[in-house]
C-alpha cells in the first residue's frame, strides 16, 4: 500500500521557483495498480522520485506499507527502500555483467549465500522468460528483454511495491504490450502494489485499476480507470482518452470535405461517447425523431468493466434544421460532438 499525503515539491533555479508538485494526495490500495498520467513537465518524474525519497519533498508525507519514509534515519531508509522496487525507461542495467549477474546484484549487496542467489536468480529468469539468456550480456538483448531483466532484478529483494518510471516509453507497441502483460502477471501472482507514471493513456487502459491525471503539478482528477473513461471531468482527461482512439477520416472524405455548408450537403461529425447509453440507440433515435439519414464511416468501440466508450465518424444527411436538432440531441445526451466539415 502506498499513501501520498499533501506532497509538495518546489525547485529553485536562480531566482525562479518551480512548483513541480502541489499538494498531491493519493492512495494505492494493496495489490492494485495505479497509473499517473500527465503531459511533459506535469511533474510525473518528480512524483515517483519523491515516493522513494530519491527526491526530498518540500512538504507532505509518503507512507509505504504503513511506514512514513520521511521519519526514517538514512540506514532505516536504505532498508525500507529494498521493499520498493523500481524500473526505469532506459533499464539501467550493468553492461559489464551478464544477465544472471545483473539479477544477482541486489542479492550480493545483501550478502545472500551463493547457493540461494543461484536458485533465486534462476527462478526470476524463468518468471520473466529469459532462462536461456542467463550467460549473455545486456548489449545483445532487445529493449523488451532488457526491461525483463530489470524487472527480474528489482524483484530479487521481494519488494512489496513496484514503481515504474515510463517503463515502456522506449519500446515498440508489441513489446510494450508484452511488458505490460508481464507487469500485470507479477501484480496478480505476487500481489505487488504498483505505482506507474506514463504519458500514454493506452498503458493506463491496459493494466491500471486506478488512475490520476497530473497537470502542472496538481492531481486534477483521480478515480478508477473505468470511472475516468466513463465520466472524465477535465479537458485534459478527455484529451488523454481521445488519444487512445485511432479513427482517421478516409482519404475519399478528406478530399471532398468543405469548411462551410452548401445546398443539400451532409455534415460529417466525430462523436465521442462513454457510459451506459449505447451509441447505436442514440443514432436510431435521431433517425426516427428528426428524419435524418445517418451513415457510420468509421468507429472504434472499447469497453472497461461495464463501461463502453468509443468514437464514431458519422455522415448525417437531411435538412439544416434536422442536422442542428441531431447535434443538439447528441450533446444533450452527453456525447462530445465535433463537426469535421460538410460533404
Ligand atoms: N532538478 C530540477 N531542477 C529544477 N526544476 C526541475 C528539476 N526537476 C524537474 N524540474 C521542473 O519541475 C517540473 C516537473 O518536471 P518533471 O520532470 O517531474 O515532469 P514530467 O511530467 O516527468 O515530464 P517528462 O514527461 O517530460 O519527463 C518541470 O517544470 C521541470 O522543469
Amino acid at each position: 500500500m502506498i499513501e501520498i499525503k499533501g506532497l509538495t515539491k518546489y525547485f529553485y533555479q536562480k531566482n525562479r521557483e518551480v512548483a513541480a508538485l502541489q499538494d498531491v494526495s493519493l492512495t494505492v490500495p494493496p495489490g492494485k495498480i495505479y497509473g499517473i498520467i500527465g503531459a511533459s513537465g506535469a511533474g510525473k518524474s518528480t512524483l515517483i522520485r519523491c515516493v522513494n525519497l530519491l527526491e526530498k519533498p518540500t512538504s507532505g508525507e509518503v507512507v509505504v506499507n504503513g511506514i512514513s519514509l520521511s521519519t526514517l534515519s538514512s540506514r532505516e531508509l536504505t532498508r525500507e527502500r529494498r521493499q520498493i522496487g523500481m524500473i526505469f525507461q532506459h533499464f539501467n542495467l550493468l553492461s559489464s555483467r551478464t544477465i544472471f549477474d545483473n539479477v544477482a546484484f541486489p542479492l550480493e549487496l545483501t550478502h545472500t549465500p551463493k547457493a540461494e542467489i543461484r536458485e533465486r536468480v534462476n527462478d526470476l529468469l524463468q518468471l520473466v522468460g529469459l532462462t536461456d539468456k542467463a550467460a549473455d550480456y545486456p548489449a545483445s538483448l532487445s529493449g523488451g528483454q532488457k526491461q525483463r531483466v530489470a524487472i527480474a532484478r528489482t524483484l530479487a529483494n521481494n519488494p512489496k511495491v513496484l514503481l515504474c518510471d515510463e517503463a515502456t516509453s522506449a519500446l515498440d507497441p508489441a513489446t510494450t504490450k508484452s511488458i505490460l502483460a508481464l507487469l500485470k502477471d507479477i501484480n496478480r501472482r505476487l500481489g505487488i502494489t504498483i505505482l506507474l507514471i506514463t504519458h500514454e493513456m493506452e498503458v493506463v487502459k491496459a493494466i491500471c485499476d486506478y488512475a490520476g491525471i497530473l497537470s502542472q503539478g496538481k492531481l486534477i482528477e483521480q478515480g478508477t480507470v473505468s470511472e475516468i473513461f466513463a465520466h472524465p471531468k477535465t479537458g485534459v482527461a478527455r484529451d488523454f482518452i481521445s488519444s487512445t482512439f485511432h479513427v482517421e477520416l478516409p482519404g475519399f472524405y478528406t478530399r471532398r470535405l468543405q469548411a462551410c455548408p452548401y445546398v443539400d450537403c451532409g455534415v460529417l461529425i466525430k462523436v465521442q461517447f462513454a457510459g451506459q447509453a449505447g451509441i447505436d440507440v442514440l443514432i436510431s433515435e435521431v433517425v426516427n425523431r428528426f428524419h435524418i439519414q445517418s451513415k457510420i464511416i468509421k468507429a472504434q468501440v472499447d469497453s472497461l468493466d461495464e463501461v463502453t466508450f468509443g468514437v464514431v465518424l458519422l455522415e448525417l444527411s437531411g435538412n439544416a434544421a434536422a442536422r442542428e436538432f441531431t447535434l443538439q440531441y447528441f450533446t444533450d445526451n452527453q456525447l462530445k460532438v465535433e463537426v469535421l466539415g460538410y460533404v
